[in-house]
């Protein structure tokens, strides 16, 4: 180990976890970290659970020989006598090993020390005791490592957590557990606390470890890396391609979606309630968009390669598992991914699917009424009556911004004004008309129209952007999707032969068929507020 005193500045984007026992049939150890460093490792652990010490020790000697060659530094798993013989970087701590104050006592001064971490209460301690850098974990069960244990997937809102209490100290963190190439952008995106604190790297064990090509899974993994700093500068959800936003600049864009809506006819694949499968398709048929109702786990990869717009909407809270895989494969493909978590509030159940579906894949758009984003946002304020809400928020602009940065997405609250924020600017449409609260599903077909309007937004999209998770303005795209349903509910709502909400649903799906931009233009009703 360097007897210096100066730490050297450690790159933690992609921090690579040995373990000898994943590799391919025919590929040698040393070959591998040899083709993951070319790829773009920045950093490696030797994590050795099965060896006598001798053999730790000869292996631990070999990586740093080859990783000192790429000016990568080495950190050894656990075994402080390994990192002192073998004159590594540092070591890397689990709860249960020794103490940090102990060790930081026995290595030099130079000694990158880091601590695994599964609660906020671990990373406090790990900040007091002085480590150099956590890794947050296991952010998805993993086969790498036993983590049966209850507690031990911390997952996504965990790591959340953890980031926040990490927030200036200038503690380092990685992501651990699970991370591979297909849900690294997921992970990135996710993790982040509300405040915008973010990781320093991912930590991949299997993904490079197993990979019959290490080199391509490291580059793969590090170019993700490297365009997700780009674009995590853009905005606080991240996502988004950061626009001034203004009254007339959202009546035009929501105005030029109408027809672009027509014009590229999105595949909107619903997962949506028994009570509106049908009002749902048919709205989107209504919008230009080409719907599928389809539920099934098998067949979510398949669909999630076609572009277009994803809805879940859990109402009937049926089909978990294709909930699931269905989010999943829409982050790897980079789809836009609508939630409506009905009734969130209404049972413990309800919220814990909610909590479960947020911890597996990332939302573009949450939206929900009052009850729902009060549930979502653990406030007492609005109480729920099964799926129907009872009453407003006082401060409904501070309470859809500060859910829209816990959740990195979009947020929009329904009622007679709908708000939506992307954790910065908020936006209150007032278009509409009493009669929705009349019919069943006024703001489960909101949802489907948010869908069909952000799939447009991002099959459109001009200006591509590798680091986010969808293509496109989504802020924009879920302003146009609501005024489109809003402005026709107030023309259906008009019509002479509408007399109630019977004759009113048809009508609202005519109008939504011959909504036109200048509809749009001339009845929009829009504020904004930048903070
Ligand atoms: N009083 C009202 N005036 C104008 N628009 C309204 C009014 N009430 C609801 N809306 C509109 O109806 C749509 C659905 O919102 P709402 O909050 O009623 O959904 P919801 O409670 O989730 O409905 P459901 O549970 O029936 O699906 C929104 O676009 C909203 O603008
Ligand atoms: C009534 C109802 N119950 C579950 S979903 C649903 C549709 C409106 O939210």
């Amino acid at each position: 180990m360097s007897t210096d005193n100066v730490k050297r500045v450690v790159d933690f984007s992609l921090y690579l976890v040995t373990g000898r026992n994943l590799l391919p049939h025919g590929k040698s150890y040393l070959t591998c970290i040899e083709e993951a460093l070319r790829g773009g490792v920045t950093v490696v652990q030797v994590r050795e659970k099965e060896v006598e010490t001798a053999e730790f020790l000869e292996i631990a000697n070999d990586t740093i020989a080859l990783c000192s060659r790429y000016n990568v530094p080495v950190i050894i798993n656990d075994r402080i006598d390994v990192a002192l013989a073998s004159g590594a970087a540092g070591v890397h701590l689990g709860q249960s090993d020794m103490p940090l104050a102990i060790v930081r006592k026995l290595l030099p001064p130079s000694a990158i020390i880091g601590v695994s971490c599964t609660t906020r209460e671990h990373a406090l301690k790990a900040v007091e005791e002085g480590a150099d850098y956590v890794g947050l974990g296991a952010i998805y069960a993993t086969r790498t490592k036993d983590v049966s244990a209850p507690g031990s997937v911390c997952g996504i809102a965990g790591a959340r957590a953890m980031l926040g209490a990490l927030e200036g100290t200038g503690v380092k963190a990685v992501a651990i557990g699970g991370v591979n190439s297909k849900n690294v952008l997921r992970t990135l995106h996710g993790c982040v606390s509300s405040t915008g604190h973010a990781l320093d790297g991912v930590a991949v064990v299997s993904d490079i470890m197993a990979s019959p090509e290490p080199y391509a899974t490291a580059s793969c993994l590090a170019q993700t890396f490297c365009a997700w700093s780009a674009a995590v500068s853009r905005g606080p959800a991240a996502f988004l391609v950061k626009a001034q936003y203004t009254r007339e600049g959202i009546a035009a864009a929501a105005a030029t979606l109408v027809d672009t809506v027509r014009r590229v006819r999105p595949l909107v694949h619903q997962i949506t309630n028994n009570v509106v499968k049908t009002q749902s398709a048919n709205v989107t048929l209504a919008l230009g968009g080409s719907p599928i109702m389809a539920e099934a786990e098998a067949e979510q990869a398949d669909l999630a390669r076609v572009p277009g717009g994803l809805l879940i909407n859990y109402g009937t809270v049926d089909a978990i598992d294709g909930m699931l895989a269905a989010g999943i494969h829409a982050n790897q493909n980079r789809k836009p991914v609508v939630f409506d978590p009905v009734g969130v509030g209404a049972t413990s159940f309800r919220r814990a699917t909610a909590a479960k579906l947020l911890d597996a894949w990332q939302p573009t758009v949450i939206k929900g009424n009052a009850a729902e984003i009060g549930a979502l946002a653990d406030s007492e304020e609005v109480k729920a009556q099964g799926v129907d809400s009872l009453g407003g928020f006082k401060d409904a602009s501070a309470v859809v911004r500060s859910l829209a940065r816990t959740h990195r997405c979009i947020v929009l609250l329904s009622g007679p004004t709908d708000y939506l924020s992307d954790g910065s600017t908020v936006i209150r449409l007032s278009n509409g008309h009493a009669i929705l609260g009349q019919i069943t599903g006024a703001g489960c077909v909101l949802g489907t129209a948010i869908a069909t309007y952000c799939g447009a937004a991002s099959i459109a999209a001009s200006e591509p952007c590798e680091g986010s998770l969808v293509n496109g303005d989504m802020l924009l795209a879920v302003a146009a999707g609501t005024l489109a349903l809003t402005i026709a509910a107030q023309r259906a709502a008009g019509r002479k032969e509408v007399r109630g909400p019977g004759t009113f649903l048809p009508a609202l799906i005519d109008e939504l068929a011959m909504l036109s931009p200048g509809a749009v233009l001339g009845t929009a009703t829009i504020d904004v507020e930048t903070e």
